[in-house]
């Protein structure tokens, strides 16, 4: 999971639609789509993802569902990202199968420690930085914090929380193979403007 992975997030997208605003973030160079929404109603949103697929596929951009394992073999996303209070990750791998990316936030040491042994294919560490996009995290792990983790994991690791053009260079530095931004692309004025700023950094 190397690059720039845009994190959606309809409200902060408003009034501009989810799809629009992955349409300009992946033409300024996003390497990965998380489709993340806590209200959508079920339908609604296995047919934000069928669109969001239906477009990202043909451009070999990696598709993951947050949190809805039903909602990505339904749709035959590429992948899936769990926390620690949703689905563990053996059963995500069980339902989803071998080929299928599974993301997993860790938020504490022993998430980390753990997760040595589980089957994810990257860490979301969670988070970097805190962020008012997010709230119900833990200690935001900080530079310190993620260098350690890169020193400890064979996993790779995606890193999200405060992520913009100031935060990124020393996020990369410390050891993140990606990076993972909500507001960054989906606040900003010109998302392809602003994926093509951070797709550099990355
Ligand atoms: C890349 C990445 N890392 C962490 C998270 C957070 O996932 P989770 O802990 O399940 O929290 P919610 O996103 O479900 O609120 C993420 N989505 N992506
Ligand atoms: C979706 C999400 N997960 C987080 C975590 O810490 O697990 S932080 C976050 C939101 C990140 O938003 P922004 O890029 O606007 O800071
Ligand atoms: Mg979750």
């Amino acid at each position: 999971m190397k690059g720039l992975c845009l994190v959606t997030d309809r409200a902060l997208c408003a009034p501009r639609t989810v799809e629009e605003v992955v349409r300009l973030a992946v033409q300024g160079g996003a390497t990965s789509v998380q489709l993340r929404d806590k209200d959508l109603p079920t339908r609604a949103f296995l047919e934000t993802a069928e669109r969001l697929h239906a477009f990202l596929r043909p451009r070999g951009v990696p598709l993951i569902i947050n949190d809805r394992v039903d909602i990505a073999l339904a749709v035959g996303a590429e992948g899936i990202h769990v926390g620690q209070d949703d689905l563990p990750p053996e059963v995500v791998r069980r339902l989803a199968g071998p080929g299928v990316l599974v993301g997993l936030s860790v938020e504490t040491w022993e998430d980390v420690v753990r997760a040595q042994d589980q089957p994810v294919d990257y860490l979301g560490v969670s988070p970097v930085y805190g962020t008012p996009t997010k709230t119900d995290t833990k200690g935001a792990w900080g530079l310190d914090g993620l260098a350690r983790i890169r020193a400890f994991s064979r996993h790779p690791l995606v890193a999200i929380g405060g992520l913009h053009a100031g935060t990124i260079p020393g996020v990369v530095q410390a050891g993140a193979d990606g990076i993972a931004v909500v507001s960054a692309l989906c606040a900003a004025p010109d998302p392809e403007r602003a994926a093509r700023e951070l797709a550099a950094l990355c």
